[in-house]
């Protein structure tokens, strides 16, 4: 028989409704400061492993041995108690045997009888479990991807790195130093300022080499590259430009002042002692400058102006600095006046 939409469905058919829920429904009866389970729909049994004969009429001290497990649910009914209010919490089988982990979204509201007097917990539980599994698995992988893009960005810094410095003293090396220098020489040209070109050889590095080996050699040009960029200014770039030569970009530099910056560097670093095998030793070096616009507004002219005079200072005994001449390389000692 069918029943009419507006007649008030009988207590069979309630029952009925209930019992095809997937979620748990159940009603708690208060009894002083005890709950006595006066309903639960078949989810619900099903998930507590027993009928609903052994639960129905039992109080829940009774169901739920484990003390924390008891006092974790009976909280949450105290609490909607005494605000006579709904609560929506998260709560978890922890501590409940028969049953498998479960993360349950629970719903839960005071009813009073319509004596007035009798008081009730009605509460519907939803198992969330594979939402939560599947929000915990998903923040993971969020977090490694996080991780491994911050480990590809390190790659990239890198990759970049590598590309434009030498392994051995991280001085930038030739082929950046080549791009910097054709791109800064045409904006020299146009904004109207020099640069000059220092290019710098450690005098005798062979028989360093040969007397204390080649990793006492790598040594010493790591710990001459590290002084050499310490004594530069950020704007100036230091390459190595092969072996033990180094090639310096001084832009905004002009000739005279470039030569008072080597010079003040070689009075602070050298001869710069390095203690090898216990013994002590000056590494001194020689250098050329060249700059433009007076010497050449080609990168290769000005670099080849640069090592002519570089090799003219190893010709005039090393441990000095020469300036390139434009009509031949003329001999200018370090204590000489460089213009
Ligand atoms: N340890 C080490 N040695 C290097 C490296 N690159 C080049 N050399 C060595 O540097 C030495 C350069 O020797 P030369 O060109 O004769 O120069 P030098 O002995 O300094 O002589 P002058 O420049 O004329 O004073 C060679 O023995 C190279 O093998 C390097 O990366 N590490």
């Amino acid at each position: 028989m069918s029943v009419p939409v507006t007649d008030v469905p009988d207590i069979h058919l309630l029952k009925g409704m209930l019992d095809t829920m997937i979620d748990h429904v159940f009603l708690m009866r208060v009894e002083e400061d005890r709950y006595r389970m006066v309903y639960c729909n078949h989810a619900m049994e099903n998930f507590m492993h027993a009928s609903r004969s052994m639960l129905q009429d039992r109080f829940l001290d009774d169901i739920i041995p484990d003390p924390v497990l008891y006092q974790r649910i009976t909280d949450n009914y105290q609490r909607a108690l005494a605000a006579d209010r709904a609560l929506r919490y998260e709560e978890t089988t922890e501590g409940f045997q028969p049953a498998p982990y479960t993360i349950f979204d629970t719903r839960i509201a005071p009813l009073t009888a319509s004596d007035g007097q009798v008081r009730y917990i009605c509460g519907i539980s939803r198992d969330i479990t594979a939402r939560r599994n599947a929000e915990t698995a998903l923040q993971h992988t969020n977090q490694t991807l996080k991780h491994q893009l911050v480990e590809i960005q390190r790659l990239q810094e890198q990759l970049q790195n590598d590309a434009v410095r030498d392994p051995l003293t991280n001085l930038f090396n030739r082929r950046y130093f080549m791009e910097s220098l054709t791109r800064e020489l045409h904006r020299a040209q146009r904004e109207n300022y020099p640069i000059t070109l220092m290019m710098l050889d450690i005098d005798y590095f062979k028989s360093l080499n040969d007397d204390f080996g080649h990793a006492a050699g790598d040594r010493v040009l790591t710990a001459f590259s590290h002084q050499l960029r310490e004594g530069m200014r950020t704007e100036d770039v230091v390459s190595r430009w092969g072996g033990e030569e180094f090639l310096i970009m001084m832009p905004g530099l002009a000739l005279k002042d470039a030569r008072n910056r080597i010079e003040t560097w070689r009075q602070n670093y050298s001869p710069m002692a390095i203690t090898l095998g216990g013994r002590e030793l000056n590494i001194r070096f020689s250098a050329g400058l060249a700059t433009a616009p007076q010497h050449g507004l080609d990168p290769d002219e000005l670099i080849n102006a640069a090592d002519a005079a570089l090799y003219h200072a190893k010709t005039e005994g090393r441990d000095q600095v020469q300036v390139f001449q434009s009509y031949g390389i003329e001999a200018d000692r370090t204590n000489e006046s460089a213009e």
